[in-house]
């Protein structure tokens, strides 16, 4: 089975993510997406605004409705900064038997050279890069090696990010068709990023 690994800080996660998950899915034949929130950002300057929990409740509810998507948690369970390479170690030892397909941003493809450990990464999964308003990919300027595990796909250029949605919030201002309803509901009752 082949599986797209989505990892983000999802804070919020939002219908670029959404779309970015399911463009990857059917282009490359995905069976499954997994959805997995990171504790701590490794790259990141600021923490997360919402809680390990709340992040996850967010995720949890915006893959209900897509019968090939999962919200997993191994990094909120690991604790600490969220090296992938830390996961893709616990991916393939608790599922020896499967493919794994990780799913990332234009901004994050330029940024793959930096990733801790980036060598033995790749030894065990591949990248499926996706277009982002703003970001230029351009393989040819990663180390080749690099570029032949990258596939690019592409989606339908979406200008939302979380930092967008956060502001958004802060500002009292709608956030309807930004994200799925129902997570948009769980932002209003719990007050999220309201300051
Ligand atoms: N609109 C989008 N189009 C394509 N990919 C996206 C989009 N938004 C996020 N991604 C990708 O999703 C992954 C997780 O992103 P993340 O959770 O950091 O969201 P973000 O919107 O970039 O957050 P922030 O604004 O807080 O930095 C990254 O690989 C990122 O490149
Ligand atoms: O392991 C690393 O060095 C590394 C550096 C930057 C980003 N990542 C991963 O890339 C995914 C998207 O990151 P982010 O911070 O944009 O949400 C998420 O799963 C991160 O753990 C991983």
């Amino acid at each position: 089975m082949k599986i797209g690994i989505m990892g983000g800080t999802f804070d919020p996660i939002h219908l670029g993510h959404m779309i970015a998950a399911e463009s990857a899915r059917e282009a490359a034949g995905l069976d499954e997406v997994w959805f997995i929130p990171t504790f701590i950002p490794p790259h990141k300057q600021n923490l997360p605004q919402a809680s390990a929990e709340q992040r996850l409740a967010m995720v949890q509810l915006a893959v209900s409705d897509h019968p090939n998507f999962r919200a997993v948690d191994y990094e909120l369970e690991r604790g600490g900064a969220s090296y992938t390479v830390d996961t893709v170690k616990v991916l393939r030892q608790l599922h020896p038997e499967l493919s794994f397909y990780y799913i990332i941003g234009a901004d994050m493809v330029m940024y793959l050279p930096k990733w801790v450990r980036i060598e033995e990464i790749m030894e065990s999964v591949s990248f499926i890069g996706l277009q982002r308003p703003g970001f230029e990919v351009n393989l040819t300027e990663l180390p080749a090696k690099l570029a032949a595990k990258v596939q690019l796909v592409e989606m339908p250029l979406i200008e939302i990010s979380s930092t967008y949605i956060r502001e958004k919030m802060r500002l009292r201002q709608s956030v309807k068709y930004l994200v799925c309803e129902k997570l948009r509901i769980y932002m209003e009752a719990n007050q999220l990023y309201e300051s």
